[in-house]
């Protein structure tokens, strides 16, 4: 893990900025070239669920900028009222085992990706996020979320069971108290109720808002040595990464056995359903 990072926070010190802009179907990523920053935008409608090809186009990005001179990326949405709905029910919804591997392998390595990056992180929620949307935006160092969405962990309302690496994303944020409260009962909260925990770090009054104080949060790493920024960050995180690249394989297995129990498919059906019947 400890290579992750160093060997990408050498790499952009060689390069230059430039002016850049790359469209793939599913992710947009722009670099503006006056203030450094990346804008990492999914654009999946219609609720940006996580599928393997969102997945893939995202990590790729992500790494990426990796060796770019960026002063941070912002992870954010294309979407009107949704950051993002999660993970795509239906690549676990009847899965073809192979498509279920490589499925989860792709979120694993996103996350990876996104919680280790050398480059500052802030998510600008520009609408809902629950459980892998909130995966995405807890991966960040620092979030914005935009008034009256909902966002968390409510994967106990779909009938499945956030794995170790959504928790410790959640406990690394909020209280150890906190996470279980919300994660036993799968709650979304609030945008100011999300504040108040410390889930998120400020509000916004909308998407532009959100950007404008991204590019502030930025800017408190202006007098900061960029390598002593990176190696505490390493030191904050390197626990929780190392563990998941530890525990990779199990992970995959469990995911693929959990899919596969008739009760999980189940408990899938039932939600796909009365998230139909909703309209
Ligand atoms: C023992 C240990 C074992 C450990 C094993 C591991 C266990 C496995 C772990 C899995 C973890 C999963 C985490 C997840 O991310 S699961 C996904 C959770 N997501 C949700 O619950 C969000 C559901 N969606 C919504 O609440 C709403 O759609 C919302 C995002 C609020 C947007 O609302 P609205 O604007 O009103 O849009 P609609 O609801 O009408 O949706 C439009 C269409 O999109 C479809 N949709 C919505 N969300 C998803 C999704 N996540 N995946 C796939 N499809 C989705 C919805 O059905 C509508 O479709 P259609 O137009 O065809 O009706």
């Amino acid at each position: 893990m400890a290579s992750r990072m160093f060997i990408r926070s050498k790499s952009i010190a060689f390069n230059t900025l430039r002016t850049y802009s790359s469209s793939t179907k599913l992710v947009d990523v722009s670099i503006n070239d006056k203030t450094g920053i990346a804008t990492v935008t999914m654009q999946r409608p219609p609720v940006n669920s996580l599928n393997l090809e969102l997945l893939t186009e995202l990590n790729g990005a992500l790494q990426d900028l990796g060796s770019k001179k960026i002063k941070g990326a912002i992870l954010t949405s294309s979407l009107k009222t949704i950051f993002s709905a999660g993970l795509d029910i239906l690549e676990m919804y009847k899965p073809k085992p192979e498509r279920a591997s490589a499925f989860w392998t792709s979120l694993q390595d996103t996350w990876l990706t996104l919680y280790s990056t050398p480059y500052p992180t802030v998510a600008a929620i520009n609408g809902h996020s629950p459980a892998g949307g909130c995966l995405l935006s807890l991966a960040c160092e620092y979030r914005i979320m935009v008034n009256n969405y909902t966002i968390g962990l409510n994967e106990t309302k779909l009938g499945i069971v956030a794995p170790f690496w959504f928790v410790a994303s959640m406990k690394n944020v909020i209280s150890h108290r906190e996470s279980e409260l919300a994660l036993t009962s799968g709650r979304l909260y609030k945008t100011d109720e999300a504040l108040k925990v410390g889930l998120i770090d400020e509000t916004a009054e909308n998407k532009d808002d959100a950007l404008a104080k991204a590019e502030k949060f930025f800017a408190r790493f202006d007098a900061v040595n960029p390598i002593a920024r990176l190696l505490t960050k390493q030191e904050l995180r390197g626990e929780t990464i190392k563990e998941l690249e530890d525990r990779k394989q199990e992970d995959l297995d469990r995911f693929v056995g959990f899919l596969m129990l008739p009760a999980v498919q189940k408990g899938l059906d039932v939600y796909l359903q009365a998230l139909k019947k909703k309209q």
